[in-house]
């Protein structure tokens, strides 16, 4: 395993673990895979799947040859996460106009988001070094997830976290876990160039998508939707972008599963974007090769409340890779679709369906062909915001195309059956 910068390409081995390389480019981790054997490795993870209780039970660490072969067990922190529902759902399947379409659940990990799978390997990673300080920038879910795991680990989390324009659920959960939370006047970027300075003298290990590590570990997520799909991806897979850790570790794990032979085919990626806060679906449309940061980036659906994505480079290349395409939805199309995603029984924070409210703007725009098969991969739980909620089915203002008010009525059976 060695780091290697995306910017410089200078390699470094990977003891020399950093965030940055002297060029200010961040770090890909790449593993030396030629003994490895995909039809083995299948069979190895397929036994994985009757695991209970052991690190090899977590739907990460169930595929440890790809993502952090060196680590020894004894620093993995789990909470078993991944092995996250993949559903398919007639609901959106119409709203969306697509032959079929998939929705990957990760929402369903231990503290609610996706953000677990990168962080399950980070927390480990840097307990390896013999760090018990961790630390992030976060509009929510990474702080909570951070939270989560560095107090399983016996750890200490700070988290800093921008005073306006988050939710309330995810900050309440990460102090809950027992963080110790620093509420800042400015937006994630501002807290991420915080760190880009003063890392190092702080002493604590970051635990944002700047560390190579939380994306190997976010490779998961398309290992498991191959995997449980029998290594045959659909079409599509269609993510949301922010800080665009998600999105660089969908290519990063669709190219290793092509390289070593798992898949044949690699799908193409649609990455979706909030209006109010699309610097790269700016950059990707006008044809730019430089991403311009939004300074004043603003959506409802706060976890995509980022304008200076740190990882647009890594991006970009999953989209060179894949013949991916970029679009932008508003806050009412995303919260629409999370209606529908939520009435279906799955559920999502607005971030996560800005996927299934992309899908439908492609299909009308035939840039996806409504027989190509789709995957959604929702982020964030349904609970991660519930403001969200109350504004849109409850709130006097809302402009809900699928509000499902309270209804109040005397117990007597004449009305109660009135109303059945
Ligand atoms: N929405 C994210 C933003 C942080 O991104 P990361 O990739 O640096 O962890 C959050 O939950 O904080």
């Amino acid at each position: 395993m060695k780091l290697v910068c995306v910017d410089c390409n200078k390699e470094y081995p990977a003891e020399s673990f950093d965030y940055q390389c002297v060029c200010g480019g961040l770090f890909d981790i790449v593993h030396d895979t030629k003994h490895l054997d995909a039809e083995q490795l299948k069979r190895v993870f397929h036994d994985r799947l009757s695991e209970r209780m052991t690190p090899y039970a977590s739907g990460v660490w169930r595929y440890k040859e790809l993502i952090f072969p060196e680590l020894a067990e004894e620093f993995i922190t789990t909470k078993y996460e991944g092995n996250t529902g993949l559903y398919s759902s007639e609901l959106l399947q119409s709203y969306t106009g697509n032959r079929k379409v998939l929705l990957k659940a990760q929402s369903e990990n231990p503290s609610g988001s996706f953000k677990d799978n990168g962080m399950t390997v980070a927390v480990s990673h840097g307990r390896s070094l013999g760090y018990k300080r961790f630390t992030c920038t976060s509009t929510g879910n990474t702080s909570s997830s951070l939270a989560m795991y560095a107090s399983m680990a016996q750890g200490e989390s700070y988290v800093f976290v921008p005073n306006k324009n988050i939710s309330l659920n995810k900050v309440l959960q990460t102090l809950a876990y027992g963080a110790r939370v620093i509420s800042f006047d400015g937006t994630y970027d501002d807290g991420i160039r915080f760190y880009e300075q003063h890392s190092k003298e702080l002493g604590l290990y970051i635990c944002n998508s700047i560390n190579p590590f939380r994306i190997e570990g976010q490779k998961s997520i398309v290992y498991e939707i191959a995997q449980y799909l029998n290594w045959n991806l659909p079409d599509w897979v269609v993510i949301p972008g922010g800080a665009l850790s998600n999105v660089t570790a969908l290519g990063k794990g669709l190219q290793d599963l092509k390289t070593l032979g798992f898949i044949e085919k690699v799908p193409r990626v649609a990455l979706v974007q909030a209006e109010g806060a699309s610097p790269f679906h700016q950059m990707v449309s006008k044809g730019r090769t430089q991403l311009i940061p939004e300074p004043h980036p603003y959506t409802r659906a706060s976890a995509l409340n980022i304008g200076n994505p740190p990882s647009w480079k890594k991006a970009l290349r999953t989209l060179e890779e894949t013949r991916g395409v970029t679009c932008s939805v508003t806050d009412q199309e995303i919260l629409d679709a999370k209606a529908l995603v939520d009435k279906s029984g799955i559920g999502c924070e607005p971030a996560s369906a800005a996927t299934v409210a992309g899908l439908r703007k492609l299909v009308s725009q035939q840039i996806i062909d409504k027989d190509e098969t789709a995957v959604c991969i929702l982020t964030g739980n349904m609970l991660k915001d519930t403001d969200a909620l109350h504004e849109y089915h409850l709130g006097e203002t809302s402009k809900g195309a699928f509000r499902n008010t309270i209804q109040s009525a005397e117990l007597s059976l004449e009305n109660i059956a009135r109303l059945l």
